[in-house]
């Protein structure tokens, strides 16, 4: 315990009932949570098996897996139950699966699954009304609004259209036996609050929870955690209301708001001290939280110096930008002597990590990209996770759709569709059904053919996955399916030997996976789901650039941290000005600056290009609000940029550009 403040000392003793640790970032507060598990388990008798630990990300949860090991011996460590909202979910519902009619091998469709049967459900293709059906749809069961009760609450058409899809998705997914995200903890809700016997097993089971980022959980997520801890409320939640950046996806501030209205036993610690950050990184951030309403009073010091300034640069465009950064950072490693690993690029949308690879490849300097399109979406991998699903569910419709058509084994779709319409009026699945003899008697012997050996196939397959670990299962249905003379006749060369090598990097990750765990083929198959839905896992050993979004920064530290395409469009985003929205938009710049403990490289573009256009752009009226003091501004026309807080942009830039030529 030693170098802990005496808050953070408080807020890891504290038994006593419920306790929210509430402060700013970079203070210690996942640091609490690391520390209280070591004490439950070593001075306060806790079994490990009994304490849960709920991170944001998979990665926060190996992470934090890491930091608990250092603090007792591993194979206590390895008892813990440290996991995602979602994995605590998924380990929940396999056990509990018959209760609520599923069997425990039910799948975890991702988005893109759910999408497909949406359209299908909605009569619908078109990408952007599917996204806002899905959105709709996902919002309402973040709520626990039922489908029944969604069709009583629609303001409009869209929602009207919604609710109808709502109803036949529901069932969709039953009928697959597969559950969505939101099901991984909506159901759950559900089992423990029809289920007070089931709960009450689950509290004894997990009796303390510990719960990280706690500002950003949905009501779904805060039903779950009261249902959870139970009357006896032991808990810790640590948060920070100006780190809340996923409003977007139903995260609800209130959550924060109403935990001392409903646990009125509900102690709060403050911590102060921010032991991540230099004076001047601190000062920025809170210079631009502090344009935000306030919910909550906190203030953070820090004892490590007044450090570098704060560098703003402006390019000439974004291809400049990306070319400045990738030097600049160059440079500073070599003045610093530092490693690539010290150094993270942060940007607000996915696609702007286009060009800065790029430059990055240009210089042979190695990189990781996290939070972008996730190596278990790419087409390949998806095609071997539909065997494996399979093998792990036959109900799982769309999963025997993509394998049984991929490669090609002469199923063809009319094949598909006699017998999605014949398991359609005898309420089974698309496996089920190619065994019944009523569909024999619609086909003809040579429709009939493959699709039986492709069945059997996957029987025989089946057998084997649930009993051989995983190393030995995967080479062999590869070769069975033959999927790299696939790959070479479907795709040019180069493309297919990238694909083949994807493939290999996939097969090794079972294999390691399968040798740490002893799991076989079809335990892993439910991890891919998850992993799929926030991160690939990186290996943090690698000496690598970060690139990261914002998003996927949260929680995490970088010596040095470069944040590019800080402009008015782009951060704030060109959809959320409206007051509450750019709030968020302002929180997230938080989470930007605070994720630096040494220096801060902030840049914009004065034009970027967008669809072959060259766009002006202005500055982000967040580096105005971050105050001047501590900026040093380079590049570009402006000598220095304008306090945005009053009239426009454009006219201030005038006037400081005058005042400058006085
Ligand atoms: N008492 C302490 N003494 C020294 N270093 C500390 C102390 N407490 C925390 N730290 C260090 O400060 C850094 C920030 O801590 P931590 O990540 O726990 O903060 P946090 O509040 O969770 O931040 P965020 O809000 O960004 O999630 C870490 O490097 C951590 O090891
Ligand atoms: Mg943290």
């Amino acid at each position: 315990m030693s170098g802990l403040n005496p808050q953070q000392r408080e807020a890891i003793h504290y038994l006593d009932g419920p306790l929210l640790v509430l402060a700013g970032a970079g203070s210690g507060k996942t640091r609490v949570i690391t520390q209280k598990i070591a004490y439950l388990v070593q001075d306060c008798g806790f079994q490990p098996r009994n304490i849960a630990a709920i991170t944001f990300t998979n990665k926060a949860a190996k992470e934090m897996q890491e930091r608990v090991g250092k603090l007792m011996s591993s194979s206590i460590a390895n008892e813990l139950q440290i996991s995602t909202f979602h994995s605590l979910g998924v380990r929940i519902l396999r056990e509990e699966a018959k209760v609520l009619g599923y069997k425990p091998r039910f799948s975890i469709f991702d988005s893109a699954d759910c999408a497909g049967i949406i359209g299908d459900c909605a009569k619908t293709v078109d990408k952007a009304t599917l996204r806002r059906l899905q959105s709709v749809i996902s919002n309402w069961k973040n709520a626990l609004i039922t489908p029944e009760a969604a069709r009583l609450l629609v303001a409009n058409e869209h929602e009207a259209l919604a609710a109808a899809a709502y109803l036949s998705y529901e069932a969709t997914l039953k009928a697959y036996q597969a559950v969505d995200f939101d099901d991984l903890i909506g159901l759950p809700v559900k089992l423990f609050s029809e289920h007070p016997q089931i709960a009450e097993k689950w509290q004894n089971r997990l009796r303390y929870l510990l719960v990280d980022e706690y500002q950003d959980t949905n009501a779904c997520q805060y039903q779950l955690l009261k249902l959870l801890t139970g009357v006896r409320a032991q808990f810790t939640a640590v948060g920070d209301d100006d780190q809340a950046i996923y409003g977007w996806r139903g995260a609800d501030i209130d959550n924060l708001k109403k935990l001392p209205n409903e646990f009125p036993a509900l102690k709060v610690i403050k911590l102060e001290q921010n032991y991540r950050s230099t004076v001047r990184i601190l000062k920025a951030a809170n210079n631009v939280i502090s344009h935000n309403e306030k919910l909550f009073d906190k203030t953070l010091w820090s004892e490590l110096g007044h450090g570098d300034p704060i560098y703003v640069t402006a390019s000439k465009d974004n291809e400049a930008e990306a070319e400045s950064v990738v030097m600049k950072l160059q440079a500073h490693r070599f003045e610093h002597r530092g490693k690539f690993r010290d150094y993270a690029i942060l940007y607000r949308s996915n696609h702007q990590a286009r060009l800065l690879e790029t430059q990055l490849r240009n210089q042979k300097i190695p990189y990781l990209l996290s939070g972008g399109q996730s190596f278990f979406d790419k087409a390949e991998i998806k095609d071997l996770t539909s065997y494996l699903r399979l093998l792990a569910n036959e109900d799982d419709d769309p999963a025997f759709i993509r394998a049984a058509t991929t490669p090609r084994r002469g199923i063809g779709a009319a094949t598909l569709q006699v017998l999605g319409q014949y398991a359609g009026e005898r309420h089974v699945s698309l496996f089920h059904a190619a065994f019944e003899e009523g569909f024999a008697h619609r086909v003809q012997a040579r429709q009939l053919e493959p699709l039986l050996e492709f069945c059997q196939f996957i029987n025989r397959m089946q057998a084997r996955a649930s009993r051989e670990p995983a190393q030995q299962v995967l080479p062999d249905l590869l070769k069975a399916i033959d999927y790299e003379t696939y790959l070479y006749d479907t795709e040019e060369q180069r493309t297919a030997q990238s694909r083949w090598a994807n493939v290999g990097e996939f097969a090794e990750w079972i294999n390691k996976k399968g040798e740490e765990d002893g799991k076989t083929l079809i335990d892993l198959v439910q991890s891919i789901a998850l992993i799929n839905m926030l991160e690939k896992q990186n290996s943090d050993e690698v000496d690598a650039v970060q690139l990261s979004t914002l998003h996927a920064a949260k929680g995490l530290e970088y010596k040095h941290v470069f944040l590019v395409g800080v402009e008015e469009g782009i951060l704030p985003h060109r959809e959320s000005l409206d007051p509450a929205k750019l709030q968020e938009e302002r929180r997230l710049m938080y989470v930007g600056i605070t994720r630096a403990q040494r220096s801060l490289h902030i840049s914009y573009c004065e034009k970027r290009k967008q669809a072959r256009e060259m766009i002006p752009c202005e500055p982000s009226r967040f580096i105005a609000e971050m105050g001047q003091e501590d900026v040093r501004f380079s590049g570009g026309k402006q000598a220095a940029i304008p306090d945005r807080a009053t009239g426009s942009a454009r006219l201030d830039a005038m006037k400081a550009l005058l005042a400058a030529k006085k």
